[in-house]
């Protein structure tokens, strides 16, 4: 049984009036305990729709969704919010407590963790993301840096412990320092604590550093799902979702369309040993 399976689900916003948008249509989808898996798609495709309709925020017109088997109808919010837990885009915009402190432990003691563990619990979440919980506790959310905030905001999420999280564009509007930094200690926690994790991105190159799994979302369909290194052969899918190529598949492509031999290779290292073997040159790895 599949930790999420979405069957054949439909989401119309504003159905029955003359602004009637479908922005989820026939979708399919199962996740399994432990995956990682990345949404792609371009804006307006269907991505936080989808993110809303596993957290159990809305549900389908058309469609199922079942967490652990029991259809997310039946879920009481509290208990949903202990296995599904989801960093919207922007999540500093949301920070809403006067400390640190407070911002972190307003998830956990809302799904009833008792007050004797939520210290532990503040402090462990802040960690995870490289927060100091002695020096910031007391500090005020709003004075931090970008990459802090959004490092906070992360953490609120990781104190309730959620056994799948979903982030929505995690490093959007980051430094390039900001962003490694993000992705790295997310990569941590989802592997020291055996985690599913979804991630929502227009940006391949970011996702792909997460996920092996990606799906494709194009005006609400899914167009591919699989591997990314199939994704990667398979840019057409990509350019068909109007999404940017990511520099090396810019690359693979122009390779492609010169009529290199690079059917299959996956990395960079094997692009450029598949080139200097057709060049006969020899290899720069096995010599
Ligand atoms: N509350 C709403 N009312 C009406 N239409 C909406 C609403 N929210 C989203 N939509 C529409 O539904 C479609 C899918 O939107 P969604 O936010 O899921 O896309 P997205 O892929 O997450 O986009 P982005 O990358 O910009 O966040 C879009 O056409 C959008 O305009």
């Amino acid at each position: 049984m599949a930790l999420i399976s979405l069957k054949g689900v439909y989401y119309t916003y504003l159905k029955d009036t003359p602004l009637e948008k479908e922005a989820l249509t026939n979708v399919s989808l199962d996740i399994e305990q432990g995956e990682r898996i990345g949404i792609l798609g371009k804006t307006g495709s269907g991505k936080s729709t989808l993110i809303q309709l596993i957290g159990g925020l809305i549900y389908p017109v058309v469609g199922e969704i079942y967490i652990k088997g029991k259809e997310i109808k039946k879920w009481n919010s509290k208990e949903l919010c202990k296995v599904v837990g989801i960093v919207f885009q922007y999540p500093e915009y949301q920070f809403f407590a006067e400390t640190v402190f407070e911002e972190v432990a307003f998830g956990p003691r809302n799904v009833g963790v008792p007050e004797e563990k939520i210290e532990d619990c503040v402090r462990g979440a802040l960690e995870s993301v490289g927060l100091s919980y002695d020096e910031l506790k007391d500090r005020s959310p709003f004075h931090l840096s970008g990459g802090e905030k959004r490092r906070l905001a992360i953490a609120s999420i990781l104190a309730m412990d959620p056994e799948v999280l979903i982030l929505d564009e995690p490093t959007a509007n980051l430094d390039p320092k900001g962003k490694f930094q993000i992705m790295n200690y997310i990569d941590k926690w989802i592997s020291k604590n055996n985690k599913t994790l979804i991630v929502v991105s227009h940006d391949l190159d970011e996702i792909v550093r997460l996920v092996r799994r990606v799906i494709v979302l194009k005006a609400g369909s899914l167009v591919f799902e699989g591997l990314s290194e199939k994704l990667f052969m398979n840019y057409k899918k990509l350019e068909e979702a109007d999404l940017d190529l990511p520099e090396i598949i810019k690359i693979v492509k122009i390779l492609q369309e010169k009529g290199y031999p690079i059917e299959g290779a996956f990395t960079v290292q094997e692009i450029v040993e598949r080139i200097l073997a057709y060049k006969g040159y020899k290899s720069l790895w096995k010599c």
